[in-house]
């Protein structure tokens, strides 16, 4: 098991605003202090890389070829970033953190639909330690303020040294406003008027990732069961309207209630509560709402 212990981090900040144009000065991850064997992160091996396709392939690739649990691939840029429901992640050079962890959980694979929840949570308290006002949106996204900072993509890899899952992050550090895909998007630097640190976040965020994971494996249904309570009480999706496309091409619209013990999501409709395993979730607007 993954254990790695909780480090105290100074943000500081060293960019300009990232409302202007793209930022030139994007300083470089310090690849030396990162993967300095386990020194700063016991129990993970980290390896930078310049540039990849996607960290989640890469990882994958090294799952297949029996890497143990614990490596985390970091790039600078990634040229095929995949999103969930085969999207693209696009973010220019050392504007985000985009990595993958490759872990290898001994709880039962029922209990795996918790991992993307629980790496989003782990996201959401990193960055919330740091000042911002962070949110999870069920099941894969970190919001600021109502707009998507960060996502996830969790992948099941099957090898013969066992299933492993590929934890996929990308988050958007000085991505500028001309830089972001969609409106509906944001980053730290736009956030907070100023980007920090790559090293030092990173750092911070495989921490709690890392505390999180312990304590769900060692916990058993009362640490899920913890877990449902606190996902539900920081995530921005309980208590609102909601649309989700479910992946048989239906769609259910009602009120988010909360996080059962197994990671779904809870929709009210007309007195009914559904439990809602997988799906794209869309916070809807009052007017937006179908007409009954
Ligand atoms: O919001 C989403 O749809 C998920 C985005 C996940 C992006 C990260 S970046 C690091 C890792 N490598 C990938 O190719 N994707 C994930």
């Amino acid at each position: 098991m993954v254990s790695f212990r909780r480090l105290e981090v100074t943000i500081v900040t060293v960019s300009p605003a990232a409302d202007e144009s793209p930022a030139t000065d994007r300083p470089p991850l310090d690849s030396t202090a990162l993967s300095a064997d386990g020194a700063l992160l016991p129990g993970l091996r980290v390896e930078v890389v310049e540039e990849t396709g996607s960290t989640n392939a890469l990882v994958a690739e090294r799952a297949r070829a029996g890497e143990p649990e614990g490596l985390v691939v970091v790039a600078e840029h990634q040229t095929a970033g995949r999103g969930r429901l085969d999207r693209r992640w696009e973010t220019p050079p050392r504007a985000a953190l985009t990595f993958s962890v490759l872990l290898r959980p001994s709880v039962a694979p029922a209990s795996w639909p918790w991992l993307p929840l629980l790496a989003g949570h782990a996201v959401g308290k990193t960055l919330r330690a740091v000042g911002h006002d962070a949110a999870v949106k069920w099941p894969n996204d970190v919001l600021i303020d109502g707009r998507k900072v960060a996502g996830l993509l969790v992948e099941r890899v099957d090898s013969p040294a066992g299933p492993a899952a590929v934890v996929g992050i990308g988050l958007n550090v000085s991505t500028s406003r001309q830089e972001l895909p969609v409106p509906e998007a944001t980053s730290l630097a736009l956030e907070a008027g100023g980007a920090p640190d790559r090293t030092a976040l990173l750092v911070d965020l495989l921490a709690t990732l890392g505390e999180s994971y312990a304590a769900w494996q060692a916990g058993g249904a009362a640490a899920e069961a913890r877990l449902a309570e606190s996902y539900a009480a920081a995530c921005d999706t309980v208590g609102r309207e909601v649309r989700v496309d479910l992946p048989a091409a239906q769609t259910l619209h009602g009120r988010a209630t909360g996080v059962d013990s197994r990671g779904r999501l809870l929709v009210e409709h007309d007195g009914t509560t559904t439990a809602v395993a997988a799906g794209d979730v869309v916070h809807v607007r009052a007017q937006e709402r179908p007409q009954d």
